[in-house]
């Protein structure tokens, strides 16, 4: 079995990449391939958190430019995530991985309430924690939930799962000139403003001196190569 080189690691889940080829929701397929992903690196034994986005459900800043209350519609966005999450978890343990969902938005009848000194004691357990309903705050994102929960636990690494191989001088979406970057520093990203994560969870990862690593969730046994030391994606520290 290859030696992981990391002991502890926080996953960030596109909620866009769960929907595959259709164009909203999750696709069957791709929940069971990420899950395998998943359990590919409980079995090396690292405690493994993750948060999931809800972009293939809801996104409140989408809503609140039809006049939609921005709050209103951001609560709406955590509760996508909150499906996200229940549905990863059911993927996971049908797989034999062991998941505790918790809620940063109070849903005691689908999911724990977030309380970190539990998250730990669980991820000492083996369980993989699913950290849903991003950090109960409108105004936010995902991403910046990914980092602060990476940094409450004290995870070495945020590894952020998307529809893109990395980080790109534009985005490559939209921009086929677009160059990759490998490593880059926290600045860089702000100064540029580059945009495969939000700039409030950039500044909140430089300030505590978390390293992010961007890499393509649809390319099979990535998780597994870069918690075992190769070198995948682009990575920022
Ligand atoms: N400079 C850039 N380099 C790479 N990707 C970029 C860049 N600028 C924008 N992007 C885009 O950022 C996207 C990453 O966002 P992603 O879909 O993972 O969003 P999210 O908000 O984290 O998740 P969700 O889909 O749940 O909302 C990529 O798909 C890519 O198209
Ligand atoms: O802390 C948070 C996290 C998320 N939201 C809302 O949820 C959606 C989906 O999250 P993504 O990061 O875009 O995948 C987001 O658009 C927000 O509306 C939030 O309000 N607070």
């Amino acid at each position: 079995m290859p030696l992981p080189k990391f002991r502890k690691i926080l996953l960030k889940l596109s909620g866009e990449a769960l929907m595959g080829d259709q164009g909203f929701g999750i696709e069957p397929r791709m929940i069971q391939y990420v899950a395998d992903e998943i359990r590919s690196i409980t079995d090396l034994g690292i405690q493994v958190a993750v948060v999931v986005g809800g972009g293939n459900i809801f996104r409140g800043i989408a809503a609140s430019s039809f006049n939609m209350d921005r709050t209103s519609a951001d609560h709406m966005g955590m509760l996508a995530t909150v499906i996200n999450s229940l549905a990863l978890q059911d993927a996971l343990e049908k797989k034999g991985v062991q998941t505790r969902v918790q809620s940063a938005i109070s849903m005691h009848e689908l999911a724990e309430p977030y309380i970190l000194r539990r998250a730990i004691r669980h991820l000492e357990k083996g369980r993989v924690v699913i950290f849903a309903a991003g950090t109960g705050n409108p105004y936010f994102t995902t991403d910046t939930a990914a980092v602060l929960r990476a940094q409450e636990i004290h995870a070495e690494i945020l590894l952020k799962a998307t529809k893109v191989n990395g980080l790109y001088t534009s985005d490559p979406q939209l921009d086929k000139k677009a160059e990759f970057i490998k490593n880059i520093s926290y600045m860089k990203v702000l100064e540029k403003q580059l945009k495969v994560m939000d700039m409030t969870a950039i500044s909140l990862a430089m300030d505590n001196k978390l390293p992010l690593i961007i890499f393509d969730m649809n390319q099979a046994g990535s998780m597994k190569n870069i918690v075992c030391g190769e070198e995948v994606g682009s990575r920022i520290s």
